[in-house]
């Protein structure tokens, strides 16, 4: 278990972190998240003893950072894989880290084995590709074989087969029972990956909330129904009091009501439907939506998200948002969140 209690990290005028308070619970993984430079970097850094607070405490297990011995026995970290030393091997890097913190030599093998890289164990890190270095981070960070685990953005530079295998380590690792927190902008990878959810915004708490609530909080589910008698069925839902948004394409999207009652609805009034479908937000919209005005970085005239996040955030949540206004990815269907197919 992770506590913090009133984290707060100022430079200067500029307070990256501003009185942060949670818990990182064991047995589940916890996404971290919010946009550039919200202090996600320096949070974790103070966690783990590299940056000293302005105010407030980190508790590990109920104890600060310094007062563990060996604390690679406690938390691993993944921060910046390329903190490794480059003119050693992967295996003497381990091994000082092992040392330092007495692991037995044994452990090395183990962990080079568990990330994949064996058969370059006596190769020289700087050589190493971007996965090769991350998957070198990660076997630092299980090398004491710790109980709370902690990556920032552990996918970075990782090939699909590499995600695919680090997402399964992290989700094997809190089924054992231990505290996973991570940090990623991929929010298809997080929604995949997390079970709870940190926000943070301008250095604050904006959520601490399971993937699921926070989804729903923060979006809007609807019907979405396509059919060849479209304005017949838009008269049918409106007699029956329905609110009906027409959201171009040829389709109808209803708020406030189930597949199976506009289903039976169209069916009594013999209405042919070509798509009768519950929606619902992707992560990365829901996490668009909360933390549009903590952003601190806007870019201008771009048109990454299908038109632009307005100035000063999109507007309010409403019938037609988002689904309609063109700056949030694809709705998804109920099944699953979105996912970039890895
Ligand atoms: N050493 C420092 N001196 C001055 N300002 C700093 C320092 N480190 C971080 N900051 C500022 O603190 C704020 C939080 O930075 P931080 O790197 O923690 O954000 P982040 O959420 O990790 O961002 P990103 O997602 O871009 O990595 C930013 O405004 C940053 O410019």
């Amino acid at each position: 278990m992770i506590e913090l209690d009133g984290l707060t990290k100022r430079y200067g005028t500029k307070t990256a972190v501003d009185h942060l308070s949670f818990q990182v619970r064991p047995g589940m993984i916890t996404g971290f998240l919010g946009p550039n430079g919200a202090g996600k970097s320096t949070t974790m850094r103070m966690m783990l003893d590299l940056d000293n607070p302005t105010s407030g405490t980190v508790r590990i297990d109920g104890r600060h950072y310094r007062e563990l011995d060996e604390p690679l026995k406690y938390i691993g970290a993944l921060l910046d894989a390329k903190a490794m030393h480059g003119g050693r091997s992967a295996y003497n890097n381990l091994l000082c880290l092992a040392q330092s913190n007495r692991i037995p030599e044994r452990r090395v093998g183990e962990v080079l084995d568990l990330v994949g890289l064996t058969a370059v164990a006596r190769k020289k890190s700087k050589g190493f590709s971007l996965g090769m270095g991350q998957r070198l981070g990660i076997a630092s960070a299980l090398l004491g074989d710790p109980e709370i685990l902690m990556f920032d953005e552990p996918v970075n530079g990782l090939d699909p087969e590499g995600i695919h295998w680090i997402r399964n380590l992290m989700k094997s690792l809190a089924a054992e029972g231990r505290t996973i927190f991570v940090s990623s902008h991929l929010m298809s990878e997080m929604a995949l990956t997390a079970d709870h959810l940190i926000v943070i915004g301008q250095g604050k708490l904006l959520a601490d909330m399971s993937m699921a609530d926070f989804i729903q909080q923060n979006s809007r589910s609807f019907v979405r129904l396509r059919s060849p008698q479209q304005e017949r069925l838009r008269d049918v839902l409106h007699a029956d009091g329905f609110v009906v948004v027409e959201a171009g394409n040829g389709t109808l999207e209803v708020d406030g009501a189930t597949t199976e009652k506009l289903g039976e609805l169209a069916a009594a009034h013999q209405l042919t439907l070509h798509e009768l479908s519950s929606q619902r937000a992707s992560l990365e919209e829901a996490f668009m939506q909360m933390t549009a005005g903590a952003v601190e970085y806007h870019a201008h005239g771009t048109d990454v998200h299908g038109g632009g996040v307005p100035e000063g955030g999109p507007a309010a949540p409403g019938p037609g948002w988002g689904a309609q206004s063109g700056w949030g990815p694809a709705r998804t269907p109920e099944a699953g969140p979105n996912s970039e197919g890895v």
